[in-house]
């Protein structure tokens, strides 16, 4: 059997031969027993296309704008944290291969490559932050001037952390940071393994996150956010109406669906499942973006049709990076993207702009009517 990387699916299974175990975990996790980990995919298969037919796709165009910039397909990177785990460029390779596919990365905060290193690898690239609100709002504010300084165009600010969630494996595995690593960003902390209050054993990340992040935050901080920026502010991790209209009160200029990969409280919606509901209450107002369990070209259509501005992927380029570093990022990018041009072609879509919610039904709730 031929062993050429043709899917997602296969860069992950080639990922897991070849990264270390605690490595390979802690990117693979979802929190407890995994359930919105399993559902983030399964739940893009409960939707089904309705094509339509005759309708001249010999030509298809993927290209659309995100936060006002040009990206040349609806697929761009979001944050993940600790690239160079999976590859010893790490972000910079993610970032130089974003820049070849013409698409947008959101780099993590909790990068093993600076903002700075990031922004030379890559000039010219479209680049939004990832950003925690931190106990420390000097260090908050400084990482938004920072950004700014090096030309990134937005901040995705992560609101669905007040505290890590518990992955098992990564307290199975006493997963912390390799020695010869940092946290790009900041003096680097002691991700040390530490006796939790009570019982057990926590991992470092997590008792990390919860000495680092303000648990007290609340929507006014997004407000104060807002104040200390003219770039546009996205909150990743929501996935109500309500706090979509929350967002809006604050002033935000876009909403990313996210359940952070399914890594924060399990047994939360599928992404996908969440989206409608946060679409119907923007009403338009702000972009909005979605991620988790992306996987193919089609389940980007389906978050199109459903009225997403463009998505995210995560651990896609992790694998990716794995396999083949820069390369590898590049071929997955271009693999999603042949694979969305197809599924339009067939669906009888030649632009984004012709994608809408009548292409896809849910046939076990049309079978209930
Ligand atoms: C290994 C890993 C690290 C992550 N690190 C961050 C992070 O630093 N900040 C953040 O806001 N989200 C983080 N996320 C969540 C991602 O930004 C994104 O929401 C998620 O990975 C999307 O799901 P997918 O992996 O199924 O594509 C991380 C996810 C993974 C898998
Ligand atoms: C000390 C850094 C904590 C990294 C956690 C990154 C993250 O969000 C994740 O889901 O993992």
């Amino acid at each position: 059997m031929s062993d050429a990387l043709v899917c997602v699916r296969d860069y992950e299974l080639r990922a897991r031969q070849i990264l270390p175990k605690s490595v390979f975990d802690y990117y693979f996790s979802g929190a407890d027993e995994q359930e919105t980990l399993r559902d983030n995919v399964a739940a893009f298969k409960r939707w089904c296309f309705y094509p339509r037919v005759l309708r001249d796709v010999s030509s298809v165009d993927l290209s659309t704008t995100v936060l006002g910039q040009r990206v040349s397909l609806p697929i761009c990177v979001s944050a993940t944290a600790m690239q160079r785990m999976a590859h010893p460029d790490g972000e910079t390779a993610t970032a130089r291969a974003c820049l070849s596919s013409g698409t947008g990365m959101m780099l993590s905060s909790w990068s093993t490559s600076s903002i700075e290193e990031v922004c030379e690898a890559a000039p010219g690239a479209v680049r939004w932050l990832q950003l925690y609100i931190y106990k420390d709002r000097g260090l908050t504010q400084s990482l938004v001037r920072r950004a700014e300084d090096a030309g990134y165009k937005g901040i995705f600010v992560t609101v669905d952390t007040p505290y890590l969630g518990r992955r098992r494996d990564d307290v199975r595995n006493r997963f912390k940071l390799p020695s010869h690593l940092r946290m790009a960003n900041f003096e680097s902390p002691d991700l040390a393994f530490s006796k939790k209050e009570g019982y057990g054993e926590d991992s470092g990340l997590a008792v990390y996150v919860t000495q680092a992040i303000d648990a007290t935050v609340r929507w006014q901080d997004i407000g104060w956010l807002k104040t200390l920026t003219k770039l546009p502010v996205v909150v990743k991790g929501v996935l109500t109406a309500e706090d979509a209209k929350e967002a809006l009160k604050y002033g935000v200029d876009g909403i990313l669906v996210s359940n952070h990969g399914a890594r924060q409280l399990d047994g939360v919606p599928a992404t996908i499942d969440a989206l409608p509901e946060v679409v119907a209450a923007v009403a338009g107002q702000v972009e909005v973006f979605m991620d988790g369990g992306v996987r193919m070209g089609s389940d980007v259509l389906k978050a199109l049709a459903l009225g997403a501005k463009a998505v995210f992927i995560g651990r896609p380029v992790l694998w990716a990076l794995a396999c083949q570093g820069e390369k590898g990022v590049s071929d997955v990018l271009e693999i999603l993207r042949e694979e969305l041009h197809l599924a339009l072609a067939l669906a009888g879509c030649r632009s984004l702009k012709e994608v809408n919610r009548s292409l896809l039904r849910r046939p076990e709730l049309i079978s209930r009517i």
